[in-house]
């Protein structure tokens, strides 16, 4: 991967107690963008982050077009004086889509057109079929006093003029990009390559669906949420599976993961009593500070570069990896996920200008909370009767019961300084879904 930045390896502060935001703030500084750019085609960019600025190679519309089916009609000059437009025009001709009218308008002339057609010479406005009749070779308007000069026109160039960037580099493209990039008629655009990201989960207690489930285990469930995850955000995922409580296989696998992708994911083990041994194995390959956030769920958190050495002179830029070790409890996994690590992967991804989208709701009910402590509450948000956005929770919101994040449609942000929540105050919600 790229050479991730020198300076901030010093700042791995162990053990650290962070803030979210300060937390937010470290994961990021150790982001160097990816620059490697590949063409894609317009049907796959769903999802992609433009490399460079789109610019416009035509006007759209590429011609000054009628919006509507009626009649392009020519009035009398505007400077006549003319408060009432004549309600009588002589039907000279038909511009259809895709075909034009060869002449030009003449004062009193009417032309028949449909919606999209090029407006002919000469035309002050368009009418809409259902205010007009046809009678004997002449157009008859209902009412002339309603009609206004260059109404239902789409003149060229009024959505982008050639040249213009149409797109800025950094955008990660959806539907709508799609549709404008089509618009200007090309048939694949210049991408950043997708993260290559690497996952695997530990802990004895975890089983591979499929497997039986011995007494005291659990089925390995972060491994898919936080896939599912990372396919959202566009990466190539690499499944390393379920890793064993062994120092050598997973100090191995680090090493090779960090060879041949940008960043590794693992859950669990990273608590105080747990931690020991996956820290072992990550001094060996790499820098990972281990912190302590000050949220819920979600506080311990590591996060750092494999592939570096403490003496950091001696990196080897293409062969590092960010590695980001999330807690094992499945809440806390998808919560630090949202709120520390997409953030960076979309920084990674070359994304430009991301916020989340974060609404004030009213609180339905009471919530708890501690002073100096972030904690995310799922939430499910509507609309009351007086029409104002409210949030309550889930129910109970422990770090293992994941039907709280099936049943959310939103994250309810409690901040460091709220010690809690009283019915009616105002909370900061983070939607799941964003429209488009
Ligand atoms: N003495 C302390 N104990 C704990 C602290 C603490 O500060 N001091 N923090 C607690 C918090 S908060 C969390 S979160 C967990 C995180 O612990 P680990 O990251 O070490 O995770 P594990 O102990 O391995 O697992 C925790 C929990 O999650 C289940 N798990 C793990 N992996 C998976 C998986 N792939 N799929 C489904 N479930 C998984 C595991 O069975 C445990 O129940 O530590 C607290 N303890
Ligand atoms: O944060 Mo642990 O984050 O309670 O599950």
């Amino acid at each position: 991967m790229s050479e991730q930045s020198q300076s901030v390896i010093s700042c791995f502060d162990q053990p650290g107690q962070f803030s979210v935001q300060q937390g937010r703030e470290k994961v990021e500084a150790l982001v160097n963008p990816l620059s490697d750019s590949e063409y894609c085609a317009i049907a796959q960019l769903t999802g992609r982050v433009l490399a460079e600025d789109l610019v416009s190679p035509v006007n759209v519309p590429a011609q000054t077009n009628s919006a509507m089916d009626g009649f392009a009609l020519c009035l009398p000059e505007e400077n006549t004086g003319h408060t009432h437009w004549p309600d009588e025009y002589l039907l000279v001709g038909e511009a259809f889509a895709g075909h034009g009218y060869d002449g030009a308008l003449e004062t009193g002339q009417a032309v028949l057109i449909t919606t999209g057609a090029p407006v002919p010479k000469g035309t002050s406005t368009v009418v809409m079929k259902e205010v007009a009749r046809v009678d004997n070779g002449r157009v008859l308007l209902d009412r002339a006093d309603a009609v206004r000069p260059g109404e239902n026109i789409r003149q060229a160039g009024e959505d982008l003029k050639k040249g213009c960037i149409a797109l800025q580099a950094g955008t990660r493209l959806k539907a709508q990009h799609q549709g404008l990039i089509a618009s200007l008629g090309y048939t694949e655009v210049k991408v950043i390559r997708r993260p290559r990201v690497a996952v695997f989960s530990t802990g004895d207690e975890v089983v591979a669906q499929g497997q039986p489930l011995p007494e005291f285990s659990i089925y390995d469930t972060n491994r898919f949420s936080i896939q599912g995850m990372l396919a959202a955000l566009g990466c190539e995922v690499i499944d390393l599976g379920i890793l064993p409580d062994q120092k050598d296989v997973l100090t191995n696998t680090l090493r090779q993961a960090a060879e041949q992708t940008d960043v590794v994911i693992s859950s669990g083990g990273v608590s105080v009593g747990d931690a020991d041994y996956i820290k072992s194995a990550l001094n060996e390959t790499g820098r990972t500070g281990f912190w302590r956030l000050n949220m819920r769920p979600g506080r311990p958190f590591a996060c750092g570069v494999l592939g570096c050495s403490d003496d950091s002179t001696s990196v080897c830029p293409d062969k590092q990896a960010l590695f980001y070790g999330l807690p094992g409890n499945p809440v806390a996994v998808m919560v630090t996920f949202l709120q520390l690590v997409q953030p960076a992967l979309r920084k990674l991804s070359g994304e430009k200008n991301w916020e989340p989208c974060r609404l004030p709701a009213l609180a339905a009910e009471k919530m708890r909370s501690r002073a100096g402590r972030t904690d995310f509450h799922r939430g499910i948000f509507s609309i009351n009767h007086q029409g104002q956005l409210e949030v309550h929770t889930t129910g109970s919101q422990g770090s293992g019961i994941l039907r709280s994040m099936t049943e959310a449609n939103c994250l309810i942000e409690i901040p460091d300084d709220m010690p809690g929540v009283q019915p009616g105050e105002r909370v900061m919600i983070q939607p799941f879904a964003d429209l488009l």
